[in-house]
């Protein structure tokens, strides 16, 4: 694995006992390993950087020291970290670049955050962009556009708040977005539902796009039917992370503990990391690249090189005018 600080460390396969689900790595690559990228998105404090290290089964990013209360109040700007950890799924080598943001939605205007997300978005798509139409090709171009966005939402229990949904309609074109509730466990089992079902609710009335498991017209097999059509039920997904690691009956076991009992994150009763992680690593890993080169590029694509037809097409216009204008003038 190479972290921030750039250490290589040995790529091992998962020693959590996650559930064995079908489908799994219907998307199969080359030994080199597939590159995955995927950002995170969420106000400070929502577990993100937890989330990270969960997700990757390692320490990558040490959990921001807010200790100093002299400090802690001072909102900084919004930061895109990245990190790189090549991770073994399911026999599969997956090259995972994340793209952290920390300082997103700290501030009292947050509009410099989206902007900031969005060019960064497109800056990845121009990239390729000036790479396809390169005569010679570099071979050893790294695609960074982002294949998914892990956008955490509070746990209020209410509905959505302003900041979620302009930050999910404005980039649900340019990147496939899955909500997550972040630090899920507070909230009761009945909360959780009734606070999804309201999140669902606003999705639906604010038509925020975000990323929608194919409901079948496309799919063969009734086994990826059933399984979306449970995806999307869950939706969003309640997330529980934590860095503290039990040894239960011989097997590595990680919990939150409190003292009125235990939260296991791999445990789907507890919550839905266990499928949130094998929905991003395995299951819809090709789904969500596929997409991202299919229907989100493509249609940046378009917009791009037709605005700059537009523009180009103005441009000779306005020229056009000033020179029959010079014309008429001489005339
Ligand atoms: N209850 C609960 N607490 C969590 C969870 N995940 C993280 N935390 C705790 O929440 C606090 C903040 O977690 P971080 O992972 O640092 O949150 P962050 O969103 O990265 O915040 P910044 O580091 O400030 O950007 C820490 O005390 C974590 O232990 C969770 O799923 N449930």
């Amino acid at each position: 694995m190479k972290d921030g600080s750039g250490e290589d460390q040995n790529v091992a396969p998962s020693v959590y006992s996650h559930v064995s689900r079908p489908g799994s790595h219907r998307y199969k690559n080359a030994k080199k390993g597939l590159p995955f990228n995927v950002m995170l998105v969420g106000e400070s404090g929502l577990g993100r950087t937890t989330f990270l290290n969960t997700l990757c089964e390692r320490t990558v990013v040490s959990s921001n020291d807010k200790t100093n209360a002299e400090q802690a109040h001072i909102a900084e700007p919004m930061q895109f970290k990245h990190h790189t950890v090549e991770m073994d799924e399911d026999g599969m080598k997956i090259i995972l670049n994340i793209i952290d943001t920390p300082g997103f939605g700290d501030g009292i205007d947050n509009e410099a955050c989206f902007t900031q997300i969005q060019e960064y978005l497109e800056t990845q798509f121009d990239e390729v962009l000036a790479e396809e139409n390169r005569i010679k090709r570099n071979p050893k171009f790294k695609d960074s556009r982002v294949h998914a966005l892990v956008y955490f939402i509070t746990p209020t229990g209410h509905s959505l708040r302003e900041i979620d949904i302009e930050m999910m309609k404005r980039l649900g074109s340019r990147v496939n977005i899955i909500p997550v509730i972040g630090r899920s466990d507070s909230l009761t089992p009945r909360e959780l539902v009734l606070f999804k079902q309201r999140i669902m609710n606003d999705i639906a009335q604010y038509e925020i796009p975000v990323f929608s498991f194919p409901d079948g017209e496309d799919e063969d097999d009734e086994e990826t039917v059933e399984e979306n059509a449970e995806l999307r039920a869950m939706m969003p997904f309640a997330v529980v992370g934590c860095e503290e690691v039990i040894n239960e009956d011989g097997r590595p076991m990680r919990v939150r503990n409190y003292p009125w009992g235990v939260v296991q994150v791999d445990n789907d009763e507890h919550s839905d990391f266990d499928r949130l992680r094998y929905v991003l690593l395995n299951s819809h890993i090709g789904d969500l690249r596929d997409r991202t080169q299919n229907e989100i590029y493509e249609l940046y694509r378009t917009e791009k090189l037709s605005g700059n037809t537009a523009a180009l097409a103005n441009a000779a216009n306005a020229a056009n005018v000033q020179q029959s204008s010079h014309i008429m003038t001489a005339a």
